[in-house]
C-alpha cells in the first residue's frame, strides 16, 4: 500500500506554458525582421539515444516557429574538425543558437569543442563564459537542465534561501552548474559524487536533492528527508530516472516524475534562450 504524500511537479505541463511563451516571441521576431530564429544542433556519431534527444530538439524547435538546422558528423570526426564546424555556425549570421550534444565520444576533446560556440550563441548554456556568469551571477545563458530545474522550483514556489541544497553529481553541464544556480539563490549547497563517503548520510540533509549521477534508482527513499523537495535530472535508457519514485514519494513534498519532470524543461530552456540569443543578435 501506498502512503505517498509527494506532489507532482509537472514539468510536461510548465514545459508547454514555457514553449507556447517562447513561439509568440519567435512569431513576433519573424514579423518584425522577416529572420526567423535558428538553432543549429551538432551530433557527432549515431548513439541511438543523442540521435533520439536531438530529434526531440528539432521537433520542439518546429512547434515554437523556430528554424532548426541539423549538422551530422561521423563519430571518426576529429576535435579539429569538429571546432571547424562549429567556428562556421558561430560565424554564421543565420544561426543564432547552437547546441553540441553531449557525449560527444572520448577522442574529441569536448571542452575545445564548446569553446568553439560563440558566447552569444551558447544557448545550451555549455562554455566557460556562461559558466563564469552562473557562478557570479550575472545575466547570460544558463545550462538548460539546471535552468529547467530552477524554473520548475519557482514554479512550484519552493523557497531556497538557507535550504540546504544537495546535488548528487558534478557534471559540467548539470550537476557543477545546478549548484551554483541554487547557491545564487542562498541556498546552502553540498555536492556529492562517485567519492563522497557515506553518501547517505548527506542526501537525509537535503531541503532540496537534485539528482544527476546518470544510476539508474540510485536514489532510494529511505534516504529522501521527510518533506524534501525531489529533483530528479537522470535521463537512463528507458527513461529511468536517478531517484527510486515509488520510495521517494512516499517522503518527498514534491517530486518531479520521470519522463515528464526535468527533461521537458530542458527542452523548453533551450528554446528560450534560442529567442532570447535570436532577439539580441538582431537587435530587438
Ligand atoms: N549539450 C547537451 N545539452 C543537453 O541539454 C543535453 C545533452 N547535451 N546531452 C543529453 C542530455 C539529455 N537531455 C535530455 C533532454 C530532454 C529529455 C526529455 O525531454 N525527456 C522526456 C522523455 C523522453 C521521451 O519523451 O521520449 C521526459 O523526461 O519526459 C531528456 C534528456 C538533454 N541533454
Amino acid at each position: 500500500m501506498s502512503t505517498s504524500t509527494a506532489r507532482l511537479m509537472d514539468g510536461t505541463a510548465l514545459a508547454r506554458r514555457t514553449v507556447e511563451e517562447t513561439a509568440a516571441r519567435a512569431a513576433e521576431i519573424t514579423r518584425r525582421t522577416g529572420t526567423t530564429p535558428c538553432l543549429a544542433t551538432v551530433l557527432v556519431g549515431a548513439d541511438p539515444a543523442s540521435v533520439t534527444y536531438v530529434k526531440m530538439k528539432q521537433n520542439r524547435c518546429a512547434k515554437a516557429g523556430i528554424r532548426s538546422q541539423h549538422v551530422e558528423l561521423p563519430a571518426s570526426t576529429t576535435t579539429e574538425e569538429l571546432v571547424a564546424a562549429i567556428t562556421a555556425l558561430s560565424e554564421d549570421p543565420e544561426v543564432h543558437g547552437i547546441l553540441l550534444q553531449h557525449p560527444v565520444g572520448p577522442h574529441i576533446d569536448e571542452r575545445a569543442a564548446f569553446e568553439a560556440i560563440a558566447p552569444e550563441k551558447d544557448v545550451d548554456g555549455v562554455t566557460m563564459a556562461s559558466f563564469a556568469a552562473m557562478g557570479f551571477g550575472l545575466p547570460g545563458f544558463v545550462s538548460c537542465t539546471p535552468g529547467g530545474i530552477m524554473r520548475l522550483l519557482d514554479a512550484y514556489d519552493v523557497e531556497l534561501s538557507g535550504k540546504r541544497a544537495v546535488v548528487v553529481g558534478r557534471s559540467a553541464i548539470l550537476g557543477k552548474p545546478a549548484g551554483l544556480l541554487l547557491l545564487g539563490r542562498d541556498a546552502t549547497v553540498t555536492y556529492c559524487h562517485s567519492r563522497t563517503t557515506d553518501l547517505s548520510a548527506a542526501v537525509r540533509e537535503a531541503d532540496i536533492l537534485v539528482a544527476a549521477v546518470g544510476k539508474p534508482h540510485f536514489i532510494k527513499g529511505e534516504d529522501i528527508k521527510p518533506g524534501a523537495v525531489v529533483i530528479d535530472a537522470g535521463y537512463n535508457p528507458g527513461n529511468v530516472g536517478d531517484v527510486d519514485f515509488a520510495s521517494a514519494a512516499e517522503r518527498a513534498s514534491l517530486i518531479t516524475p520521470v519522463p515528464g519532470g526535468v527533461g521537458p524543461m530542458t527542452i523548453a530552456v533551450l528554446l528560450a534562450q534560442t529567442v532570447e540569443g535570436a532577439e539580441r543578435q538582431l537587435g530587438l
